[in-house]
């Protein structure tokens, strides 16, 4: 498994006896673009967030630059430099845009001047939200808010971003805005961890594909290979749905 990331065997539970995820691999090289997709339930958000520090991880190890990370906290996380960037709104709507984006520099929060800097540079990796800067995060639109929570996510100039069904919800305009700065991103050296339904686009940006069933692992590799066997991989999920296998 990789050096950069590495995940073997992961086991999480919600509940006990319940494992969500039941043995999972996976690995991402220093500036590669991995994507993870499967069918509803499969457990992809799951493996974000245990990676994240979010997920009650019961077995397995994750390893990040050579080191055990399993079990650390988010924040701990943070400083390690992984970024994550959930499904769910949490852009703070009371606050502006310029403000919610200085939370994603909080463990640098003292460099004042580089931060301020900092926030102009990822607001500007997004264009449709730089007129909205001093504005209310609560007033932009929920496509809007999502480039928000990307860019704050990247304040912090991480070395993993994992992204969690970023382009839900987003117009394809805004879909496109965002695979072209993912794009960059991973020209520039960051590495990406995302989950998506969005499959058709994520398989034109990432490297490397895994794909999840019923929390473990079905197939992974090259995006190229996953795109030509596709017909086949989503047959398998829609046998195992008949078959009442998958929710
Ligand atoms: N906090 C939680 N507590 C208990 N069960 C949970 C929790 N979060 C997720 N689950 C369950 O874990 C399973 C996997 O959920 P998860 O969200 O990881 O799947 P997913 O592959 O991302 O699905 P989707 O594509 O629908 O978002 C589901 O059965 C879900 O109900």
């Amino acid at each position: 498994m990789s050096g950069f990331l590495a995940v073997d065997g992961l086991r999480v539970a919600y509940e006990r006896d319940i494992e969500i995820l039941r043995g999972v691999d996976l690995g991402i090289e220093a500036g590669g673009l991995a994507a993870i997709i499967g069918p509803n339930g499969a457990g992809k958000s799951t493996l974000l967030k245990a990676v994240a520090g979010l997920a009650p991880v019961v077995g397995g190890t994750t390893t990040f630059l050579g080191a055990r990370i399993d079990g650390l906290s988010p924040p701990a996380l943070r400083r390690l430099g992984i970024a994550f960037v959930a499904q769910e709104d949490s852009v703070f709507p009371e606050m502006s845009v310029r403000e919610n984006l200085r939370l994603g520099g909080w463990v640098r929060r003292k460099e004042r001047a580089w931060l301020d800097r900092r926030i102009e540079e990822c607001a500007a990796l997004f264009p449709a939200i730089v007129p909205h800067l001093d504005r209310r995060a609560g007033l932009l639109s929920g496509g809007q808010r999502k480039l928000v929570e990307v860019a704050r996510g990247l304040v912090a100039e991480p070395k993993l971003l994992l992204l969690d069904e970023p382009t839900a919800g987003l117009s394809p305009a805004m879909v496109r805005e965002l695979y072209r700065q993912l794009a960059r991103l991973k020209q520039a050296g960051i590495s990406i961890l995302l989950v998506e339904q969005n499959v058709r686009e994520a398989l034109e940006v990432a490297d490397h594909v895994y794909v999840l069933a019923m929390g473990l692992n079905d197939v992974d590799g090259p995006a190229r290979e996953i795109s030509r066997r596709l017909p086949e991989i989503v047959q398998g999920w829609l046998g195992r749905k008949m078959s009442g296998l998958v929710a």
